[in-house]
């Protein structure tokens, strides 16, 4: 099944060695083979790939993480991007490739994460890499410690510390797609005169009524919505100002339209405030220029009267400083 010994005996040592718990590896011979890759059972059962543990990657290429139709990375300037980094990989300009890539696994109609590396472990006299070794390793070992981590006990929402990793996340994809990114702030309009008035417990039982609003106005799986902090709370989207200016009022009215009573505003009941920003991701997007630009927008909302959703002015944090 090998296409030759020695590549078979690489097989061999990594089966011994790299013998752990939901790792998954794949090896290639770029002289006598480049296009078949040769995987363990762990990576066959994890993307499904059959019992087969040879593989062509020009149809399931690994090093992309492309697995089919499963993967979230999909636009060929991605996929560009990824075969250049291949390349240097191959030439010896890199000396190892980093990759994080979310799968859909169909069943178990869940998005996983991944992280992927790639080294060349025989090269030969002008550097250019022969046989090739890469590591596929789940990202979250341990779901249940991963979710205790990252989740607010109150909202059920993700917390800050999640919503900092998945920013970033987000914002790297949409940088490698050419993807406008959107992030919304919503902060509830006078919370402390609502607690001060109803008491922390009915507050609390507040911050978890709209918690489940903002959850149930966004409907794609790839948006990300957290509690950011006290009564403040985000979401990461992918999509343009038009898709996120409605989104944002969408989840205001909602909020409206619940009719919380707030005995101490004129509405008489509890609304909040929106600030938005989308851009197209590129070098100069940060997690911070995007949090500053959606903060303005909810400060103007706020200064205009609340109730509101406003678009910050976009930041860019090598002028910003
Ligand atoms: N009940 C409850 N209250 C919280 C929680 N976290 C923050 N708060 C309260 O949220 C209130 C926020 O008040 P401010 O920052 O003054 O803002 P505000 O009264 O909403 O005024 P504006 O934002 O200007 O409309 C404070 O009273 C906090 O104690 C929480 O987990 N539970």
């Amino acid at each position: 099944m090998f296409a030759n010994k020695q590549i078979e005996k690489y097989y061999r040592q990594c089966e011994t060695l790299l013998n752990f718990t939901g790792v998954s590896w794949w090896i290639i011979d770029l002289e006598e083979a480049p296009d078949v890759f040769y995987c363990n059972k762990t990576m066959c059962d994890t993307f499904h790939l059959g019992n087969d543990i040879q593989h062509s990657i020009s149809k399931t290429c690994p090093i992309a993480g492309d697995y089919n139709k499963f993967i979230a990375i999909k636009s060929s300037v991605s996929a560009q991007e990824i075969y250049k980094e291949y390349d240097d990989l191959k030439n010896n300009k890199i000396a190892e490739y980093d990759n994080r890539f979310p799968y859909y696994d169909e069943t178990k109609d869940k998005v996983l994460y991944f992280s992927s590396r790639a080294k060349a472990l025989v090269r030969n006299e002008f550097g250019k890499a022969i046989l090739l070794l890469g590591i596929i390793e789940p990202e979250a070992v341990n779901e249940e410690l991963y979710k205790q981590a990252s989740i607010d006990s109150l909202t059920g929402l993700k917390n800050r510390r999640a919503f900092d990793s998945q920013l970033q996340f987000m914002l790297n994809l949409a940088k490698r797609e050419r993807r406008t990114i959107s992030l919304l702030m919503f902060d509830i309009d006078h919370f402390k005169e609502y607690n001060d008035c109803l008491g922390h417990y009915s507050g609390d039982l507040c911050l978890m009524k709209i918690a489940g609003l903002l959850t149930k106005s966004c409907c794609r799986e790839t948006d990300i919505v957290c509690r950011y902090g006290g009564e403040e709370f985000a979401i990461v989207t992918y999509g343009d100002s038009h898709n996120t200016l409605r989104l944002a009022e969408n989840v205001r009215r909602c909020v409206y339209e619940s009719n919380i009573p707030h005995p101490k505003v004129a509405s008489g009941r509890v609304t909040v405030s929106a600030g938005y920003i989308s851009v197209l991701a590129d070098e100069h997007t940060t997690p911070r220029s995007l949090i500053e630009s959606a903060d303005c927008g909810l400060y103007l909302a706020k200064r205009k009267g609340r109730d509101q959703s406003i678009c910050g002015l976009k930041v860019n944090e090598n002028l910003a400083g």
